[in-house]
């Protein structure tokens, strides 16, 4: 059996490259940093180590690897894979499209076997995002055939997977955590079950769970953290104030979860403590600037903090520390983030007023817009 997948960076090595290997798969990344390619194709395995006390490691073998800045090399992987997985940034989705669909279309012609591609991207509905840029890329006529055969089913992924400083380049440290819930509703009939994937019949509690409370609590201490000039989570989260403010937070979006969901409230304070304990791993140094990167996205209207806000907000469901980290992420200003650089602009040309309407699709008349706005003003008179 053999994997395509796309982007070998923290998550593909550390997580899916791993599962998959001892799933069985012989697994081939694509990805188009070019000495991560050369490497792969050299060693053909790499070292995954736990970041607890015992640094457990595990060797992960039958892996290469094809560069994907080559069209050509890309679809012929595509066209003989048995199963196609991506951890590549869901705003990168796009740019891999049109190698999937020349890959599908080969496919379609040869009339290979079905195939299933997830798409392992912290967002609601990645891989059927993934699947409409694929399909831009297709005739009608192709579409149908592709249709009959291949299945994109959306997926949760969870493990937190820092930027690594290994002397080996190819190590990846990761937390011993993990989940990879994937739509069981969105498989094709008889699907190869794969050891380390739990099916689900409806995704959308899982993916909300995962998202606004691991995801958001993580964002919130990256921004709040920040904003009182601290470099990573582990020193933010030492922070009694931002480690409150975090949990708080959590206990917002948890609210909203439990109310939407009916899952049970102890349970899930429960997952919360759970999660704070991750972002605290003594073991793990996770930089305030991976876990913050790309506020434009983070604060778009579908994504970890404005969705539930307005979720929770629509229910009645009070709403305070979420628009104080939406605050901060207009403040968040690493210089080495475009997306950061861009809404620093904004503040500056636009004013906060327009700027939180522009990034978060929030109304200047909403409550929750005068909310950010306040928050916004007293973190940069108090941090
Ligand atoms: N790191 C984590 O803790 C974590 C956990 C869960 C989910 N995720 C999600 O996984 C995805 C990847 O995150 P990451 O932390 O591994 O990022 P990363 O930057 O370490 O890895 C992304 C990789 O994709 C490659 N890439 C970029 N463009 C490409 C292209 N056109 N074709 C092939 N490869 C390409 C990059 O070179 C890089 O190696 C993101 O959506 C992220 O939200 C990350
Ligand atoms: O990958 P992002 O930019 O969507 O979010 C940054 C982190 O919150 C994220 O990578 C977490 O570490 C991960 O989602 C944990 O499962």
């Amino acid at each position: 059996m053999r994997a395509v997948h796309f982007g070998a960076g923290n998550i593909g090595r550390g997580f899916i490259g791993l599962i998959l290997s001892r799933a069985g798969y012989e697994v081939c990344f694509s990805d188009v940093n070019d000495r991560l390619v050369e490497l792969l194709q050299e060693k053909k395995a790499y070292t995954v180590r736990l970041a607890n006390e015992a640094q457990e490691t595990f060797h992960v073998t039958n892996v290469t690897a094809i560069n994907g800045k080559n069209p050509e090399d890309v679809a012929e992987a595509v066209a003989g894979a048995d199963l196609v997985t991506t951890a590549v940034g869901v705003n990168i989705l796009q740019h891999i499209a049109a190698g999937i669909a020349k890959g599908l279309e080969k496919r379609v012609a040869r009339g290979a076997a079905p195939l299933h591609i997830i798409a392992c991207e912290n967002a609601i509905g990645g891989s059927t995002q993934l699947k409409a840029h694929v399909y831009s890329h297709l005739s009608e006529d192709m579409k149908e055939k592709v249709k009959a055969s291949v299945a994109f089913p959306d997926a949760a992924v969870d493990r937190i997977v820092p930027i690594q400083h290994n002397e080996d380049p190819l190590e990846v440290q990761v937390e011993p955590f993990y989940e990879w819930v994937v739509d069981e509703s969105q498989m094709l009939e008889g699907f190869h079950r794969i050891e380390g994937i739990h099916y689900v019949e409806a995704l959308e509690p899982y993916i909300e769970r995962k998202l606004f409370t691991v995801n958001t609590g993580h964002c919130a201490a990256a921004y709040l953290g920040h904003v009182r000039g601290f470099a990573t989570i582990q020193q933010a989260m030492a922070d009694g104030n931002v480690a409150e403010q975090v949990r708080h937070v959590m206990e917002e979006t948890g609210a909203l979860l439990v109310r939407k969901y009916g899952f049970d409230a102890a349970e899930h304070g429960t997952y919360i403590q759970k999660i704070i304990q991750r972002f605290m791993n003594p073991y793990l140094i996770d930089e305030v600037a991976r876990v913050g990167r790309s506020p434009i996205r983070k604060l778009s209207s579908n994504d970890r903090l404005v969705r539930p806000a307005l979720q929770a907000y629509e229910r009645g469901i009070p709403v305070v520390y979420l628009p104080k980290a939406m605050a901060a992420a207009f403040l968040f200003d690493d210089k080495a983030d475009e997306e950061a650089l861009q809404i620093q602009e904004d503040v500056h040309q636009l004013g906060i007023d327009r700027t939180i309407t522009k990034y978060t699709s929030i109304d200047a008349n909403h409550p929750l817009h005068a909310e950010i706005k306040n928050h916004f003003e007293r973190l940069t008179i108090q941090p």
